[in-house]
């Protein structure tokens, strides 16, 4: 991929099997739909998120102001475990629950300012597979890039990525059972 620093990394060990990460992640999460704004206009995002970390961080992004709940034991030993494969650290994870095949993320970069210029961003799967798409902000001529998440696989993002690529993930007609995705980040201020 042209101007940008993307890897993955698969079968991830943790601390339980995959499903049982799954269940666990799903149980303990305080998952909240928030209403987000696009162009003025108030949307329910199509999917659960939350996010935890540093309690002095925050994040704003599209018109809404998250707090990070604290840490839990689960999620601080998710973070070792990556850090230790990635050879970077993080101060934030940001969860995302797909519920089903209906459920999706808008393409976007991930760009705020208190993720800092080059963010490194590390996105670990588990649960359903589905397609990370990547797609060139101003190439066209580059093909659109699929990535099928599988559980236990971390997509790695850094360098530039963010201001020459957007990504996202679409809802699918393939019926399919819950994703939940983590993102480790360090947030900045
Ligand atoms: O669910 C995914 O794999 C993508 C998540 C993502 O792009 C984000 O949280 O910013
Ligand atoms: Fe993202």
């Amino acid at each position: 991929m042209p101007d940008a620093d993307v890897s993955i990394l698969r079968d991830l060990e943790m601390p339980l099997p995959y499903d049982g990460m799954l269940r666990k992640l799903y149980q303990q999460t305080i998952w909240r739909q928030e209403a987000v704004r696009v162009y003025g206009k108030e949307y329910q995002q199509p999917r659960l998120v939350a996010l935890y970390g540093s309690p002095d961080k925050r994040y704003d992004y599209s018109g809404i102001r998250l707090h990070p709940l604290p840490w839990t034991d689960l999620l601080r030993e998710i973070k070792r475990r990556i850090e230790d494969s990635t050879d970077a650290t993080f101060n934030a994870v940001f969860l995302n629950l797909y519920r089903d095949h209906n459920d999706s993320m808008g393409f976007h970069s991930d760009d705020e300012r208190e993720l800092g210029k080059n963010p490194i961003i590390a996105s670990l799967t588990f649960g359903a597979t589905r397609t990370f798409l990547l797609k060139h902000k101003s190439r066209k001529d580059l093909p659109l890039v699929k990535v099928p998440l599988e559980a236990g696989s971390v997509l790695l993002m850094k360098g530039t990525t963010q201001h020459n690529w957007k990504h996202g993930i679409n809802k699918q007609t393939m019926p399919c059972g819950p994703r939940i995705n983590l993102t480790f980040r360090t947030l900045l201020g």
